[in-house]
């Protein structure tokens, strides 16, 4: 009897054009292989969690996400309760999801990684309504990733191979804007306040805004969500700490409180912008609750 065929699902515009370049290279590898395989390409945004959704009722043996981070995000809440695996052919811009699981880069070396089938279990994270498979954060960060996913300087920067170079861009361009906001915190029941604060930063993964080692000890499998609260400082301190973040350096500054919980509730005095995995929203209260090992990753 044939095996169970794979189920990808192809953002053909992830990383500007990268989606559907990684996908073909792989549809080949596929074909010569003789692998068996189905495929579901995205027309619109938000289609991938309907695609994810269809692929396993097609009964696939597996899930793989090709795209960003962003692919990974809808794929998942489309398929996270089935108990079918989730895979990533990284195609994207930051690509931070498959940087904590280490697959590499490469399409083929991602397909033999992946195609070991060599599963684990991973933890998520419900925020508010959504499901959050890396980091969400608010804030500057929010701002930061609205201001990329609308501008031009992402899709050159990902047409000169520099894609993780468009969230450093957009920092520097929306720094000067952004003003910082006191911001109430419970972790665990426990009450902390925080003003003049730039950015909360809630994380399963330790990477978030293409390689910044926002949370570097957050564990994808402890049932825990790892927060970094950058707060108190004006923004010329806050530049000359943003260098340190991709080493995760930044944890030693007096501006920064690493918490850790199980459940976690953030009020803010006025609606923010954030990002789920990348993606943006607005609202003024965010509700965090770890759903322990809720996943299982190839
Ligand atoms: N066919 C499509 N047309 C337009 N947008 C799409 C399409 N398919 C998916 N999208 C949207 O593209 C956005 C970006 O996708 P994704 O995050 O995977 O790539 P990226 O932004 O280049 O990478 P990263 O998030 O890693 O920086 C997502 O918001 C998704 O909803």
């Amino acid at each position: 009897m044939r095996e169970r065929p794979w189920g990808f699902v192809v953002n053909p515009l992830a990383g500007s054009g990268r989606g559907w370049q990684v996908w073909r290279a792989l549809e080949q590898l596929l074909v010569r292989a003789d692998v068996p395989y189905r495929v579901w390409v995205t027309q619109r945004p938000g289609e991938a969690v309907l695609l994810a959704r269809e692929a396993v009722r097609c009964g696939v043996r597996a899930v793989v996400a090709v795209g960003g981070d962003g692919t990974v995000h809808e794929v998942v809440n489309g398929m996270w309760e089935t108990g079918v695996p989730l895979g990533c052919l990284p195609a994207g811009s930051g690509n931070d999801f498959v940087r904590a699981l280490k697959i590499p880069d490469e399409p083929r070396a991602a397909w033999s990684r992946l195609s070991a089938f060599r599963v684990r279990p991973l933890d998520l994270v419900r925020v508010n309504e959504e499901i959050v498979v890396n980091a969400a954060g608010i804030g500057l960060d929010g701002t930061v990733a609205a201001a990329v996913n609308r501008s031009r300087y992402k899709r050159w920067l990902n047409r000169m191979r520099m894609g993780k170079a468009a969230y450093v861009v957009g920092l520097l361009h929306v720094l000067a804007r952004f003003e910082p906001l006191s911001v109430t915190l419970e972790v665990d029941g426990r009450l902390l306040r925080f003003p003049r604060t730039w950015l909360v930063a809630l994380c399963n993964l330790p990477f978030y805004g293409g390689g910044m080692n926002i949370c570097p000890f957050a564990q994808g499998d402890d049932g825990q969500l790892d927060v970094c609260v950058v707060s108190g400082i004006g923004p010329g301190r806050l530049l000359a700490l943003f260098p340190h973040v991709f080493r995760g350096r930044h944890v030693r500054d007096a501006a920064i409180t690493l918490l850790r919980g199980k459940e976690i509730r953030i009020a803010v005095e006025r609606p923010l912008l954030g990002h789920m995995d990348g993606e943006f929203t607005v609202a003024a209260t965010w509700m965090a609750q770890v759903l322990p090992r809720a996943l299982m990753v190839l």
